[in-house]
């Protein structure tokens, strides 16, 4: 769970101070961050850990150590801190040579290392700082003890641009207030803000130990913090999914791989990036509605992302496709850095030729098996079924996820059966793949969708009811809300 307390936005040169790749003639200039942390012996946490995802996102990661644990996955056997002088060397090497991003704290085990590293900062300054305030480990061992509470909230805390402490962290620096409620959470990180960091993000324990590294990686290549946070969260989500049945140690909680996403599912060969909460809010754009309210694509998917659409699909039936390619590669640059997936209507190669996240087809459409072998394994492929055979044949061919309707009658698809609510709880029922529903949905009846509460059903996918509205913007944050409240109904 998160609650992001930060209401003050990031500075405005932003986005040009902590530079994306950029490729001049003869110089391209990586993301750079540096970790300030403690080594973990298991490499589930720490240095380790800091290192392995910022390789996993494409991002250059310098480490200076302040502590080095005995440690493994059934717990912390011994700290051995390095000496204030020496973390001080190590900073000061690497912060006089390099460009850094953004910089991120982690263990800083006493007040004499605080001490050394804000002496540092004040004599190199950072573009942007991460404070995750280690404290405890996952087994539960203190890793840093009350003794830096004070200089955590006097010193550190106000000059950060993010604080992620996890929930036990939190309330030890509110003094142990008790924090078991996403209300207290979101309380604490209001708390915590007033000590001056410009955001906080609370975490719980599920999450807790990739989250602020993950953000550092984001951060670097320029996201703004909202969408370094989502992507954050996906990659955790993902990558929890993907480690859930790995074996590494013996302890109850081992670490999770980062590199999840490079290898192969070996039940079918596909690698399990998709996350099917993806679903929830899916925004398939038209091309004669763009036309009707002189929009560009590329306008209506920046709309629909901020109004909270989790996943895109380009459904342009009547572009042409040089253009279309050009509008597809820039939504697809758009979607990428807001850790939104995006998907292009049965056009295969306009989605090899963008690099899309993948395609949806119909039952008209190119064959899902073929599909599959031009996508390869690791392209979402959505199929459009009204049945329960369709959607069984969809599973076999190799498809992510079914779009299931239309629901009820459309203007947007012409001659398209309606299978109404009873066709769609038919089809959630027997399919082995995640469902979205789709035709005639907006906001006066999505509820009554959700309603039919199948686990299989994981959002709606809209057409009209966003995009053929004169504010996407506003129309797509209404069906969010809509759509989370019927998440707290059912
Ligand atoms: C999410 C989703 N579900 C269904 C469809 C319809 O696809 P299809 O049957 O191929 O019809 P067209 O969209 O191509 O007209 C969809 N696009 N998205
Ligand atoms: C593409 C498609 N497939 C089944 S219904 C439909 C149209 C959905 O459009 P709208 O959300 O405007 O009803
Ligand atoms: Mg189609």
């Amino acid at each position: 769970m998160y609650s992001l307390g930060g209401i003050r936005s990031l500075p405005a040169n932003w986005r040009s101070t902590t530079a994306s790749m950029t490729t001049t003639e003869s110089v391209r200039k990586v993301p750079q961050v540096l970790t300030v942390a403690g080594s973990d012996s298991g490499a589930g946490a720490g240095i380790q850990a800091d290192l392995k995802v910022c390789a996993a996102r494409g991002v250059y990661c310098a480490s200076v150590i302040t502590a080095v644990t005995a440690q493994n996955t059934r717990g912390v056997q011994s700290v051995h801190l390095l000496p204030p002088e020496f973390v001080s060397e190590q900073l000061k090497s690497v912060l006089s040579d390099f460009e850094f991003d953004v910089v991120k704290t982690g263990m800083l085990p006493s007040t004499e290392i605080v001490e050394v590293l804000l002496q540092n900062l004040s004599e190199f300054p950072v573009r942007a700082l991460v404070v995750d305030p280690v404290m405890v480990s996952t087994s539960g061992h203190v890793l840093a003890g009350s003794s830096v509470l004070s200089i955590f909230r006097e010193r550190l805390l106000p000059i950060a641009d993010i604080i992620t402490p996890n929930v036990k962290e939190a309330s030890a620096l509110l003094g142990g207030v008790k924090i078991e409620t996403v209300e207290e959470m979101r309380s604490a990180a209001k708390l915590l803000h007033e000590m001056g960091p410009r955001f906080v993000l609370v975490k719980d324990f599920k999450t807790f130990v990739e989250c602020g590294t993950l953000l550092l990686a984001e951060l670097a290549k320029g996201s703004s913090m909202l969408s370094a946070v989502k992507v954050a969260k996906r990659f955790v989500d993902n990558a929890l999914d993907y480690s859930k049945d790995i074996v590494i140690g013996t302890g109850k909680q081992g670490p999770f791989d980062h590199f999840f996403s490079l290898k192969k599912d070996p039940q079918s060969s596909r690698c399990s990036i998709f996350n099917p909460d993806d679903l929830f809010l899916y925004a398939v754009t038209d091309s004669r509605m763009n036309k009707k309210w002189n929009r560009s694509i590329v306008d209506a998917v920046k709309a629909a992302i901020e109004g909270g659409a989790t996943i895109i699909q380009l459904r342009e039936k009547e572009a042409e496709t040089r253009e279309f390619l050009e509008e597809a590669k820039s939504c697809v640059g758009i979607c990428r850095s807001h850790g939104v997936c995006l998907l292009i209507n049965d056009r295969i190669d306009i989605a090899l030729a963008c690099d899309a996240d993948g395609v949806h087809v119909g039952q008209s459409d190119m064959p899902v098996d073929l599909v599959r072998s031009l996508l390869g394994p690791d392209k979402i492929i959505g199929v459009s079924c009204k049945t329960p055979e369709q959607a069984h044949q969809a599973w076999k061919d190799g498809a992510d996820y079914i779009g299931s309707g239309g629901v009820f009658p459309t203007n947007t698809k012409a001659n398209n059966r309606t299978i109404g609510l009873d066709g769609l709880k038919t089809v959630c029922e027997a399919s082995q793949l995640p469902v979205v529903a789709i035709g005639g949905i907006g906001i006066s009846n999505a509820v009554s969708v959700m309603q039919i509460n199948t686990p299989n059903l994981k959002g709606v996918a809209v057409v009209s009811a966003l995009f053929d509205q004169e504010c996407v913007l506003t129309q797509t944050k209404k069906l969010h809300k809509t759509l989370e409240e019927s998440k707290k109904e059912v």
